[in-house]
């Protein structure tokens, strides 16, 4: 028998207060340390999925559960968003207290922590610099170490590099692949691009729209750790095609 999932979610639907009906119907189980995308058109609900997952918001049917952890949500979620969301007047160093902060410990005791966060995402540097100084690759890699200072077993990320040029974006994907790989988190990425999720993912969830449901899910083939020439691979390409044709099909049924 496999091992418990770490999320499951059973007949998950949302209706807003404003009436509008966001998801439907929606199931899955997440594995533990699984790196899993959720791709669809505009508005199918990937975020409110993700705000649900988070805790920030409740489903109106349907269930979320924690099999593997005597359903008790993990107390540290890690959520990243597109815009890095920094405090413009602290520096970087401060902003990846925050989260310490708030949980009541010492900017002292926080100290090594704060280094390493910062090291792990390659701004041991930049720790003085304001968010104002900072490329909007390096602020995205601010907002990473933030998220990963409480050391969450649990990683939620919003589109977080919809707004880079694609090589920084490249950078930050393969970045995330190792810090994945070393932290042993259990990520769910929603993004646009389906390059984006067939490189980084194990699996790839493919949601319609009107109301939001999953279409399809796809597992991503591919030996990690994944590189460049995953990217250029027949295989990559393959996968690729696979993810948009199930977008396509969602989007005429
Ligand atoms: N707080 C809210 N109140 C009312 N309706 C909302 C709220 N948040 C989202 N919605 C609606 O719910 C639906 C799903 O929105 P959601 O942001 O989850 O979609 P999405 O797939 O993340 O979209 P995008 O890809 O454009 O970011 C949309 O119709 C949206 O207008």
């Amino acid at each position: 028998m496999s091992a418990a999932p770490l999320i499951e979610l059973s007949g998950v639907a949302k209706t807003y207060g404003s009436g509008t009906l966001a998801l439907t119907g929606v199931d899955a189980r997440i594995e533990r340390g699984s790196f899993l995308s959720l791709v669809g058109p505009s508005g199918c609900g990937k975020s409110t999925l993700l705000r649900m997952i988070a805790g920030l918001i409740e489903p109106s049917s349907g269930s979320i559960s924690w099999p593997a952890t005597g359903n008790e949500r993990p107390k540290d979620i890690g959520f990243v968003f597109q815009d890095a969301t920094l405090m413009p007047w602290a520096r970087v160093i401060d902003n990846v207290y925050l989260p310490l902060k708030l949980k009541g410990i010492t900017r002292k005791d926080a100290e090594p922590r704060l280094r390493d966060a910062l090291a792990r995402v390659g701004l041991s540097d930049f720790a003085q610099s304001f968010p104002r100084e900072l490329s909007g690759g390096m602020k995205m890699r601010v907002s990473i170490a933030r998220a990963l200072v409480t050391e969450p077993p649990v990683l939620l990320m919003d589109e977080p590099f919809a707004a880079l040029d694609e090589f920084t974006r490249e950078k930050l994907d393969d970045d995330l692949l190792d810090l994945w790989a070393s932290q042993k988190w259990t990520v769910i990425f929603v993004t646009h691009s389906v390059y984006e999720s067939v490189y980084l993912s194990e699996r790839v969830l493919v949601m319609g729209a009107r109301p939001g449901r999953i279409l399809q899910d796809i597992a991503i083939e591919g030996p990690f750790p994944r590189h460049h020439d995953f990217r250029e691979s027949a295989d990559f390409i393959g996968q690729c095609a696979k993810v948009s044709a199930a977008l396509r099909e969602g989007a005429n049924p």
